[in-house]
C-alpha cells in the first residue's frame, strides 16, 4: 500500500488527503476553509498545523504531494521540492501573491512533520504549458516581456487535466476527440478550451488575476485602469496590487467575497449582489463565447469546483439562452443534489454537459508518487 499525503493551499482554504494511489482510495480528507476569516484558522501555517496533528499513524506515507500555484516556465511537471525548487517557488511568489506564499508555508509546515519523506511540488502552471504562443503571447514590447517572463501561463491546470479526462471517461469517448471545456468557479476561478486533452487557451493569464469574477480578484479590466486610478486616485503599484487581487470581484461589487453569501443576498433582493451576479455571468458568457470559436465547435461543458459543483441555479444562469449552440441544461438532472459525477443536459443533446467534482488531490498524488518512484 503506498500512501501519499497532499495538501492543497488554496487561496481560501487548505484541502488534504491521504491517498493510496493505487486503489484511489482517500484514507482521510478534509479541509480548513475561509481561512482569516473571523472564528476560522487566523493563516494557512495555523489551519495546517490543526491538519498535521490530527494525522495520526504516518508510517504507511511514502511521499507528500503539495499544489503550487506558480511555477513560470521553470517547471512543466511535477519536481521533487529541493532547496533550489524552493527558492524558485519564492521568487515566482511576486506573480501569485495569494498562492505561492501560502504553498511555501504548506511546505515548510508539512516537512517538519513528515521528515522523512520526498516533498513534490505539482504546478497549476504545469497542463497550460501546451498552449500556443498565439494565446500566451501579449501584444507588448517582445524583448521587455521575454526577459521578465511576461506572458499568459494559466492555472488550475491540474484540476482543469482531471476534471477533463474524467469527463472523456464520463462520456466513453476518447479524450483525443473531444474539444472540452472547462469552468473552474471556486473562489478563483478559470476556464479553459482543451482540444484533444491539450489546454489550448485559459483565462488566467501571467498571475490568477486574469479572467472571471472571482471572490476577491477583479479579472479581466482594461490595463489602463490601473494607470489612471495611479494618477487621479493616488494609488500606488502595491494598493493597487492589493485592490485588484484582495478587494475586489464579489467582494468589491458586494461586499462579501463567498459565493455563497453573495447569492442569499441577491435571493433577498439586494442590488449589489444582483448586479454583482450579472457581472459574474457575463464574463462567464464572454469566454464560453470566445472558447467555443477557438476550438471550432464544443463536444463537453464541464462545471467544477465550489460554486460549479454545489451551485446548480448559477449552472442555469450561466448557460441560459445557448440553445442555438447545442447547449442545454435539463433542469431536474441540474437541481438533483449530488456529489457524484453526472451529466445535466437532456439525453441526445448536442452538447454533453457536466458536473464533474475536481480531485486535484488525486491527480497531485498521481503525479508525486510518478516522481518519486521514477
Ligand atoms: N452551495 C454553494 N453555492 C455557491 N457557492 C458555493 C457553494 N459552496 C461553495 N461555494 C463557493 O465555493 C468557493 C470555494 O470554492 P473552492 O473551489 O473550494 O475554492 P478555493 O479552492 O479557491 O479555496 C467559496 O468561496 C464559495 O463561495
Ligand atoms: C490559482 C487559483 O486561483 O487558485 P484558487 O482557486 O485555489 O484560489
Ligand atoms: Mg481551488
Amino acid at each position: 500500500m503506498t500512501q501519499v499525503f497532499v495538501v492543497n493551499s488554496g487561496s481560501s482554504s487548505i484541502k488534504y488527503q491521504l491517498i493510496d494511489v493505487e486503489s484511489a482510495e482517500s484514507m482521510l480528507s478534509g479541509s480548513v476553509e475561509r481561512i482569516g476569516e473571523p472564528g476560522h484558522p487566523a493563516n494557512h501555517t495555523e489551519g495546517l498545523n490543526q491538519v498535521l496533528a490530527g494525522l495520526g499513524d504516518t508510517s504507511a506515507i511514502a511521499a507528500v504531494g503539495h499544489r503550487v500555484v506558480h511555477g513560470g516556465s521553470l517547471f512543466a511537471d511535477a519536481t521533487v521540492i529541493t532547496p533550489v525548487v524552493e527558492k524558485a517557488i519564492d521568487e515566482l511568489s511576486a506573480l501569485a501573491p495569494l498562492h505561492n506564499p501560502a504553498n511555501l508555508l504548506g511546505i515548510r509546515a508539512a516537512r517538519v512533520a513528515l521528515p522523512g519523506v520526498p516533498h513534490v511540488a505539482v504546478f497549476d502552471t504545469a497542463f497550460h504549458q501546451t498552449m500556443p504562443a498565439d494565446a500566451y503571447t501579449y501584444a507588448i514590447d517582445r524583448a521587455l516581456a521575454e526577459k521578465h517572463g511576461v506572458r499568459r501561463y494559466g492555472f488550475h491546470g491540474t484540476s482543469h487535466k482531471y476534471v477533463s479526462e474524467r469527463a472523456a471517461l464520463f462520456v466513453n469517448r476518447p479524450l483525443e476527440s473531444l474539444k472540452t471545456i472547462v469552468l473552474h468557479l471556486g473562489n478563483g476561478a478559470s476556464i479553459t478550451a482543451i482540444d484533444g486533452g491539450r489546454s489550448i487557451d485559459t483565462s488566467m493569464g501571467l498571475t490568477p488575476l486574469q479572467g472571471l469574477v472571482m471572490g476577491t480578484r477583479s479579472g479581466d479590466l482594461d490595463p489602463a485602469v490601473l494607470t489612471h486610478l495611479h494618477r487621479v486616485a493616488g494609488l500606488s503599484v502595491d494598493e493597487l496590487d492589493d485592490l485588484l487581487n484582495r478587494r475586489s470581484g464579489l467582494l468589491g461589487l458586494t461586499g462579501s467575497g463567498d459565493m455563497r453569501d453573495v447569492q442569499q443576498a441577491a435571493a433577498d433582493g439586494d442590488e449589489a449582489a444582483l448586479a454583482a451576479l450579472a457581472v459574474w455571468r457575463h464574463r462567464i458568457r464572454h469566454y464560453l463565447g470566445a472558447y467555443i470559436a477557438q476550438l471550432g465547435g464544443v463536444d463537453v461543458v464541464v462545471f467544477t469546483a465550489g460554486v460549479g459543483e454545489n451551485n446548480a441555479l448559477l449552472r442555469r444562469r450561466a448557460l441560459a439562452g445557448l440553445e442555438f449552440l447545442g447547449i442545454r441544461i435539463d433542469d431536474d438532472r441540474n437541481e438533483l443534489s449530488s456529489r457524484a459525477e453526472r451529466r445535466i443536459s437532456p439525453d441526445g443533446a448536442a452538447v454533453e454537459v457536466l458536473v464533474i467534482p475536481t480531485n486535484e488531490e488525486l491527480e497531485i498524488a498521481r503525479q508525486t508518487l510518478a516522481v518519486t518512484s521514477a
